[in-house]
């Protein structure tokens, strides 16, 4: 392939046009590229060493926009560097996941360039496929000769050197690359002209030494991208599939006939996974196969909702076709004669023990041993058109592959299932890979195993659809689908539970992402109910750190917990990662919710773009309280909030929304910016949306809002002259004042107010100090856990501990803790929310958080507050100052300047797992320290107080 300097030699430039779209029509697409061509979503992932930290950004900058296609970049830019970036690119790896379009994208570079459309400082270009490379493992080439075997027109014009020239070598499908790529240990190579294995000029090549100034575009399945050293790589690209209207375009543009277009597309529309499967072009292919045949016989009907329905429709569709192309039957007729079966089954054990080899590309000999006949196998590339291919041309001998690896990966698993099924042999055993081992039917969970074993272990992840379909063909329902082709079908769901289990104990087993993830897609095709808990457990869990996942693993996850068919009504962020980075990956999952939870998840301002566009899909409730969003984050979502699309009723938390209150059409009913800073300036701009006759809220909390009766004033202000909607008001943790709570009591006695419900209780001028005091709540000490050493004093507020000396009267709690703990007493209530309360000691004292029930052995010291994991505390010595202590570990803290003794207080935030220790000075609170967890029971605060020393709770 080539151009204009082999157009000068040629006397007729279009032939070589031809040789390209020839080998592009070849390699599968018997439609014009052009005509179905549909333009995909690239993007930049993670570099090689060059300009690292650039590209990082450029990756964060298209993720927090998602939506946006800022950094997709399209075919004929492939080898442009990033913008910003100016080191030439020589070699660009493009991942991609089976059928997504890799393969597709090389031709559409290379035809555009062929048809002089783009990239003309190239001069030639080459594409290979590791699938015909492999072919050629055997024999000897020099680079210059590989070129001429392939692309005999650069031998006819004479050419043998190729530096002076911009060349492009592309080499598509490394996963399917079985030559030995070896680059520790392969000898360095320089020469064009020397002859020796295709490896060895390969991996020349692609280091950099054998012609150094070519350009290389290498493609593969992400599980096999490693075999290329990193440092070989200059840029990494993924190709993510068809978005929304990308997917809309596709069908439009692969039916000709507008009606039929849209009744598949709104029909693929009504299955979520089918749709979502759809960002993928080959279920785009394969679906646009299945319901032209569905939709002729049938309105509605099930879709296919798993892989391996898909494919298994996929293939009862080629079936039937061929009934009635060649044998004059009629759509109704059964669609399995015994000849269609018998050709499965010859194409399955093709497909399996080819497969297994590693071949993709096979010979006459192989179809024999097969049992195909090779006369007929024109006629079975005839029959199985869409499934079964020869390759013309190039070869001497005939050769043929399958239409797409996955559907040979397909019939290789239904070849295995169909043995096992029928016979009782374990075509997987390991023993004897091919022979009869297990003779027994009820193995099947062993035959199983054994395939979860062998995709494990394949360092390129080759076996890893074909599990999939395996396990997929276990559904009794999938066999159902094939009935006429199984003589018989019953899996027993005991058997599918313990592949379950057994899929569960290997993620927990410290597997790369990318097994991982392929095990997720098993449990999804094996439609277990507990795959999102599974998901949640493995994220927050930290099996695998959510920092640690590429762009390509989150959108595979969210891919599987969209098609997972699982309700998704409520979406709670923390049951993933409280994390920003798991909200802005996760996000299509947010927006195929109804509600929303991202409390205490870290969300800045930089979430705030993205979370407008969140607005205007499925979402009704949203709760963003306790981030850290800011008046400009704010800004961004009040603009999502006023477009006519967002259906959102509730919302938790955002301050300054004054505007959306008064927009047209705004559809809140219920606002909730509890626990804001909103102090009085913000009830005043929020009370003049409010006062909008377009305002319809009927709730509003405030509370923990710092207002105090100015803000009172302009709430009853606005409500006079907007009163008819507002029926309750939440204003507790404020402090109204008594002119406050007059004003709006008078309120609820107005006829013209809907208001019925008002709360102003726990209110008082703390309410409105900075910092965490506005969380004062009051404790009470439970006096059952105070033993006969411990007395009480002033309303039961201060505890002292006695001498020994001084008398001590066991108590019936005395009898139940053990010695150490003597001293040690509890509060009443559990802790919930946001609570700040202060003590003031004397002597030696610990304050404490602590889980009830901590174990409390007599002889351990384990027991104690903060030597253990369920406690934490602040000890206060007059002598020895402060120090923290949890799990036993101990942090020394240094006496703040102003003190000697003086009160200590806590502030616990319950929802966000943190604990902050404050020593406190007419007023000023100096942090002492703070314990960042996530709190697993209900927290207590606790006390030890050592002889002669003192506690008081302090009023607040
Ligand atoms: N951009 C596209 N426009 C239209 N159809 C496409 C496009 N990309 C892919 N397809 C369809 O999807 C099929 C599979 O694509 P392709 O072979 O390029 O995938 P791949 O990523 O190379 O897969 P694998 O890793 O399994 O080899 C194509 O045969 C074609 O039908």
């Amino acid at each position: 392939v080539s151009q204009q300097e082999l157009e000068s030699d040629s006397s007729d430039g279009s032939l070589l046009f031809e040789s390209v779209f020839e080998k592009i029509t070849k390699a599968g697409n018997s439609n014009s590229l052009h005509e179905i061509y549909t333009e995909l979503y690239i993007m930049m992932e993670e570099t090689g060493e060059v300009n690292k930290e650039h590209e990082i950004r450029q990756i964060e900058k298209a993720s927090w926009q998602p939506g946006t296609l800022k950094a997709a970049i399209i075919c004929e830019n492939i080898f442009k560097a990033s913008p910003g970036g100016d080191e030439p690119i020589r070699t660009v790896m493009t991942k991609g996941v089976a059928g997504i379009g890799k393969t597709v994208l090389t031709q559409k570079f290379t035809l555009d360039w062929a048809e002089d459309k783009a990239n003309q400082d190239i001069q030639f270009t080459f594409p290979f496929t590791f699938r015909e490379l492999n072919v050629l493992k055997e024999k000897k080439f020099s680079l210059v000769e590989l070129v001429h075997h392939f692309f005999t027109e650069t031998k006819e014009a004479g050419i043998c050197s190729f530096d002076q020239f911009q060349v492009v070598f592309i080499f598509d499908g490394l996963d399917e690359c079985r030559l030995p790529l070896d680059f520790p240990n392969t000898e360095i190579l320089t020469d064009v002209t020397e002859s020796t294995s295709v490896d060895v000029l390969l991996t020349n090549l692609i280091r950099g030494k054998l012609l150094p100034s070519a350009r290389l575009w290498i493609t593969t399945r992400p599980a096999a991208a490693n075999q290329i050293p990193p440092e070989c790589v200059d840029m990494v690209t993924e190709v993510r599939g068809f978005t929304d209207p990308q997917k809309e375009e596709y069908f439009r543009k692969k039916f000709t006939d507008k009606e039929q277009a849209s009744r598949i597309i709104s029909h693929i529309k009504t299955s979520r996974s089918l749709h979502i499967m759809c960002h993928i072009p080959v279920f785009c292919w394969i679906t646009a196969t299945v319901l032209k045949d569905v939709l002729k016989t049938r309105e509605g009907g099930e879709l296919p909702k798993t892989l391996t329905e898909m494919y298994i429709h996929f293939l009862v569709v080629q079936s039937k076709l061929k009934n009635i192309k060649y044998h004059g039957r009629s759509e109704r007729d059964p669609h399995w004669s015994p000849e269609s079966r018998t050709m499965i089954e010859s194409l399955g054990k093709l497909a399996f023990e080819q497969l297994q080899k590693g071949n993709l590309i096979f010979y006459e000999s192989d179809l024999t041993d097969c049992g195909i006949d090779i006369r007929a196998a024109s006629v079975y590339s005839g029959v199985f058109t869409e499934a079964f291919k020869e390759v013309r041309g190039l070869y001497q001998d005939k050769v043929f592959c399958f239409v797409h690896l996955s559907v040979q990966e397909f019939l290789a698993a239904l070849h295995v299932h169909l043995t096992f099924f029928n016979s009782g042999v374990n075509l997987l055993s390991e023993a004897t890979w091919w022979s009869e081992l297990f003779r027994d039917k009820s193995k099947f969970s062993r035959l199983y195993q054994i395939a979860l074993d062998k995709a494990l272990e394949s360092p390129n992840g080759h076996l890893d659809l074909f599990l999939r379909f395996l396990l997929g063909l276990s559904i009794e329902s999938n066999q159902t689908l094939l009935r006429g082709l199984l003589t018989q079908t019953g899996s027993c769901s005991d058997t599918n539970q313990k592949t379950v289990q057994y899929i569960k104990k290997k993620i927990s087993e410290n597997l790369s992402p990318e097994k991982s993830i392929n095990l997720f897609q098993c449990l999804n095709e094996l439609n277990d109910r507990s795959l999102v808990e599974e998901i949640q457990q493995y994220l927050r869990s930290g099996i695998l750190s959510t920092e640690k996942l590429s762009p390509a693993q989150w959108s595979a996850l969210v891919f599987i917990l969209l098609s997972s068919e699982k309700d998704l009504d409520v979406f709670d962020l923390k049951k993933y990662s409280a994390s920003e980075e798991a909200f802005l990956r996760l996000l299509p999952v947010v927006k195929a919710s109804n509600k929303a939870i991202l409390s205490g998840c870290n969300l800045t301002e930089r979430s705030c773009e993205t979370l407008s566009s969140v607005l205007s899909s499925h979402l009704r409730e949203l709760d963003l309280s306790n981030n850290n969003l800011r008046d400009s984050g704010v800004k961004l979502l009040s603009a999502g909030l006023e477009s006519p699309h967002c259906i959102i009723q509730r919302l938790r938390s955002c301050e300054a929304l004054s505007s959306v209150l008064s927009f047209q059409s705004s559809s809140l009913r219920e606002l909730d910016l509890s626990k804001n800073n909103l102090l009085d300036s913000g009830v005043k701009v929020l009370s003049a949306g409010l006062e909008s006759q377009h305002c319809r809220l009927e709730t509003l909390s405030l509370s923990y809002c710092v207002v105090t009766e100015e803000g009172c004033a302009s709430l009853v202000s606005a409500l006079r002259s907007n009163p008819s909607h507002l029926r309750e008001l939440d204003l507790s943790y404020n402090h109204p004042g008594d002119s406050g709570v007059k004003l709006l009591s008078a309120g609820l006695e107005d006829p013209h107010w809907r208001l019925d419900t008002l709360r102003v209780d726990h209110g008082g001028p703390q309410r409105v100090r900075p910092g965490p005091t506005k969380y004062a709540c009051e404790l009470e000490l439970d006096t059952n856990t105070v033993n006969g050493n411990l007395k009480l004093s002033d309303n039961n507020r201060t505890v002292t501990r006695v001498r020994a000396t001084q008398g001590f009267v066991p108590t019936q709690y005395d009898k139940q803790v053990p010695m150490d703990c003597w001293s040690e007493l509890l509060c009443r209530k559990a802790l919930t929310g946001h609570c700040y309360w202060e003590v003031e000691w004397r002597g030696d004292v610990h304050i404490s958080v602590i889980y009830r029930r901590i174990r409390r052995k007599r002889d351990s010291e384990e027991c104690l507050f903060g030597k253990n994991d369920q406690s934490w505390r602040l000890s206060c010595s007059d002598v020895l100052g402060y120090s923290v202590w949890h799990n036993n570990r101990q942090k020394s803290i240094s006496f703040p300047s102003h003190s000697s003794p003086s009160p200590s207080s806590l502030y616990v935030d319950c929802p966000a797992g943190t604990l902050s220790f404050y020593s406190v000075s007419s007023d000023t609170l100096t942090h002492l320290h703070t314990f960042n967890t996530t709190f697993a029971q209900p927290l207590y605060p606790g006390f030890r107080i050592c002889p002669g020393s003192s506690v008081s709770l302090c009023r607040l």
